[in-house]
């Protein structure tokens, strides 16, 4: 049977981020994919111009059409808003106990405000104690926590905190560190390091999205949570450092890498 995964987040019109990448990711891993949109966003390369937000009764009826019929093997959940929208979905996500990704976005990478500041309170409280893995980066959970993280040192100070909100497990994502990227990973049991090199280039609109839809697809196939993250860190750092020029901005990841340039 055909792995299958839910993403519920918003949709980006410039197709690099959000509901987008989590769908092309899926594709790549072969996973059958499904979403339910939180938001709508007008979004190119060079940023997010507007968005408006699906009603919390709509977004509830998409996820209950989705889990009723077609079903889901690992979800994830990206842009969510409001605390009214986090609420509506961990409330329905609560009776589906499979795998969840959280990835707690905040403010996309051109600066634009992803969800409203007053939010975070129900993000903690409902969302990320249910969550398999959370996978904030620096400034996502430093908000998380209330206080600053941004170098090795307070990222690794900052990993049981981020624990004790309840998730399983967490992936803490260094790209905002000033040298080379580091991310850890945590459950409780083991910390693992994931360091990289610097990639220069703009094009890295959609990292946080792509890297969570690829662990999420990869835990619908079966995998277990340590290799997941590092499969996916692996296809990251080759998404990106294969990422072309499209768009004026920043580009999105390259995330068809994995899939062969065969002419159909
Ligand atoms: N220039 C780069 N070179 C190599 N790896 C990178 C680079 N930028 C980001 N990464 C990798 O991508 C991961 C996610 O990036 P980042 O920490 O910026 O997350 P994010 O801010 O959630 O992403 P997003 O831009 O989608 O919001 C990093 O943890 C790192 O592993
Ligand atoms: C709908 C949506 N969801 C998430 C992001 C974050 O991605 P990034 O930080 O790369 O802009 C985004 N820009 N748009």
């Amino acid at each position: 049977m055909r792995a299958k995964a839910l993403t519920i987040a918003g949709s980006d019109s410039g197709g690099g981020a959000g509901i987008q990448a989590d769908l092309k990711t899926f594709h790549t891993y072969q996973v059958y994919g499904s979403s339910v949109i939180t938001a709508i966003t007008a979004q190119n390369t060079l940023g997010v111009q507007a968005f408006e937000l699906v009603s919390p009764s709509l977004i509830e009826r998409q996820i209950v059409a989705v889990l009723a019929d077609i079903g889901a093997d690992a979800i994830k959940t990206g842009m969510l808003g409001n605390a009214t929208i986090i609420e509506t979905v961990a409330n329905s996500l609560r009776r589906y106990p499979v795998a969840l990704v959280v990835d707690p976005v905040m403010v996309a990478k051109s600066g634009d405000r992803l969800l409203v500041e007053d939010a975070v309170q129900a993000l903690r409280e409902q969302l990320v104690p249910i969550a398999s893995l959370i996978t904030p980066n620096l400034p996502e959970a430093s908000v998380l926590l209330g206080r600053e993280i941004d170098d090795e040192r307070t990222m690794y100070a900052a990993l049981d905190d981020l624990l004790k909100l309840g998730a399983k497990a967490v992936l803490l994502k260094g790209g905002h560190l000033k040298g080379q990227p580091l991310d850890l990973f945590a459950d409780g049991q083991q910390v693992l390091e994931l360091r990289s090199e610097r990639i220069d280039t703009p094009n890295t609109h959609g990292t946080g999205c792509t890297y969570a839809a690829a662990i999420t697809a990869l835990l619908a196939r079966g995998a277990d949570l340590v290799s997941a993250v590092c499969q996916a860190h692996a296809f990251l750092y080759e998404a990106i450092a294969s990422a072309e020029s499209i768009g004026a901005g920043h580009s999105p990841v390259n995330h068809w890498v994995w899939l062969s340039e065969r002419t159909v």
